[in-house]
């Protein structure tokens, strides 16, 4: 099947030098399966970037939490994609359910974004989810279909996306969506792939899950078939994050 388990850490809007320098020599001291088993990218705020990529293991990567939708110049407080690219930081989040409630962030400019991001070289971790009471209204598959959709109509390769199912309701509330609700949800957008792409793109495109992972909870999370990795925000600032990136161990046996 070839597609490596993905294990992503958001830092979010979190931390100093010195917590950063922490965070950075418990990721560099963690015993970890191999690349070939696993991909690891962390992802600070900005300013944070060059700092954590020259401190860094060189087994791990780094991501930006967000960037310009397109070529930089007049956008005050903006970063671009091109910026990221001189930086060599590697991948960009896109899409963050933060960034679509609270900025207001919409699925046709999430898609613009993506497109641009990957015109620049970048690699993009795209994010879809669902609020509770979109779950609760029984339209979690059409929210999650849609948000999918503004992306693939602006990109015809999906070589450098992993797509990150993040239901809103679980994200930050210690509510983590059980195993079988983040298979049903992968599934579907596996299909969904399969549909609207191609069999290739729904065959070796990653779909990880983030709200909630933690040490404890992600093995069972990670047995699941259609489920390729996690997208950590808490958790990723702790030590059990290593216990998190073994769970890529799970896919093996
Ligand atoms: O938003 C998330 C990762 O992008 C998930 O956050 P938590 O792991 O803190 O729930």
């Amino acid at each position: 099947m070839g597609r490596k388990f993905f294990v992503g850490g958001n830092w979010k809007c979190n931390g100093t030098i010195d917590e950063v320098k922490k965070i950075v020599n418990l990721l560099n001291d963690g015993k970890v399966p191999s690349q070939d088993c696993v991909e690891v990218v962390v992802s600070p705020p900005y300013v944070f970037l060059p700092l954590v990529k020259s401190s860094l293991r060189p087994d791990f990567h780094v991501a930006a939490q967000n960037c310009w939708v397109k070529k930089g110049g007049a956008f005050t407080g903006e970063v671009s994609a091109e910026m990221l690219k001189n930086l060599e930081v590697p991948w960009v989040i896109l899409g963050h359910s933060e960034r679509r409630a609270l900025l207001g962030e919409t699925n046709e400019f999430v898609g613009d974004k993506v497109a641009y991001a990957l015109s620049q070289g970048l690699k993009v971790i795209a994010c879809v989810g669902e609020t509770l009471e979109q779950r609760e209204a029984g339209s979690t598959v059409d929210v999650v279909a849609a948000q999918t959709k503004a992306i693939a109509e602006k990109v015809k390769d999906w070589t450098n996306i992993v797509l990150a199912y993040e239901p809103v309701w679980a994200i930050g509330t210690g509510k983590v969506a059980s195993p079988a609700q983040a298979q049903e949800v992968h599934c579907e957008l596996r299909k969904w792939l399969h549909a609207n792409t191609s069999p290739e793109v729904a065959a070796k495109t990653r779909i990880i899950y983030g709200g909630s992972v933690n040490g404890a909870n992600s093995k069972e999370l990670a047995g699941q078939p259609d489920l390729d990795g996690f997208l950590v925000g808490g958790a990723s600032l702790k030590p059990e994050f290593i216990d998190i990136i073994n769970a890529a161990e799970v896919k093996k046996a």
